[in-house]
């Protein structure tokens, strides 16, 4: 049952999904219409809304994806797609220590913080103070914000913490941050970095290929289908291409 602080999506339409903190002193309101928040307390998730315009709306129990549609973003973000393929590549479970930079907006930061669950360590770097502190309040937006240590810092220069069971890099020149996280790392322990174009895989891939084993670059894809009666078929307009993934694992040939 809906109360109180809980976080829910309002679900108008496939280009309607809104992630709202329900506040009964507070009114939710899109071109569709509004509803006064305090109606939505004592709901069921999965019922049905009606708006003041007549116009009907789910209520819904957020997902990762709506955390996605719904964040404030003042920098380019991971896509979901990328964001799960990493968490599995890292072995990402209750418990781990994770070190990332640059936060951006943080949304692979709460991502992290979400799967990770309470018991892991989430340490996020970024030169920028100004991404720092939005992304700060998308994770405290969240209730997530516990599980993450926010620091302004340089990676290239350099990462404090060490014994650390994965780094993820998404910045324009993680090859120079490579050392860094190849001193942060436990023996064994995954570097990930993600980048936009073909240059920064074959820079990220030399300043790996001494340190780490079972060096490799992947991109991933994903097609979105039109669902409609007698015409289900992808979509004309979506995302091609968002970035290329490489992973390492930190060998001791480095030492
Ligand atoms: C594309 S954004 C990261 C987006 C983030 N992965 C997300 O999903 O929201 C890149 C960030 O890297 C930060 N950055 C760039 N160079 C850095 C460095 N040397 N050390 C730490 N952060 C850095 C930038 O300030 C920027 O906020």
């Amino acid at each position: 049952m809906i109360k109180e602080g809980d976080l829910v999506v309002i679900w108008i339409d496939s280009r309607r999904i809104y992630l709202v903190k329900v506040d009964p002193q507070k009114r939710f309101s899109s071109d569709k219409g509004y509803i006064d928040m305090s109606n939505l307390i004592g709901k069921e998730y999965g019922e049905r809304i009606s708006l003041s315009t007549g116009r009907e709306a789910f209520v819904l129990k957020p997902t990762p994806f709506d955390i996605y549609r719904g964040l404030k973003r003042p920098t380019q973000v991971l896509y979901p797609k990328d964001v799960a393929y990493i968490l599995y590549m890292i072995g990402a479970k209750p418990g781990s220590t994770v070190v990332e930079a640059g936060t951006g907006s943080g949304f692979l930061t709460i991502s992290m913080a979400y799967f990770l669950g309470e018991s892991s360590k989430i340490i996020t770097y970024d030169v920028r103070d100004d991404t720092q502190r939005s992304a700060k309040k998308n994770a405290d937006f969240l209730g997530l914000a516990d599980r993450i240590i926010f620091k302004l810092g340089d990676v290239r220069e350099k990462i404090e913490e060490t014994d650390i069971d994965a780094v993820f890099f998404d910045m324009p020149d993680p090859w120079n941050a490579v050392k860094s996280a190849y001193d942060s790392l436990s023996p064994s322990g995954s570097l990930v970095v993600f980048v936009p174009t073909i240059i920064q895989v074959e820079k990220t891939f030399m300043s790996m290929r001494d340190l780490f084993v079972d060096v490799h670059a992947e991109e991933l894809m994903s097609r979105e289908y039109q669902l409609k009666e007698n015409a289900v078929r992808p979509k004309s307009i979506g995302v091609w291409h968002t970035g290329y993934i490489i992973y390492g694992r930190k060998s001791l040939k480095g030492d």
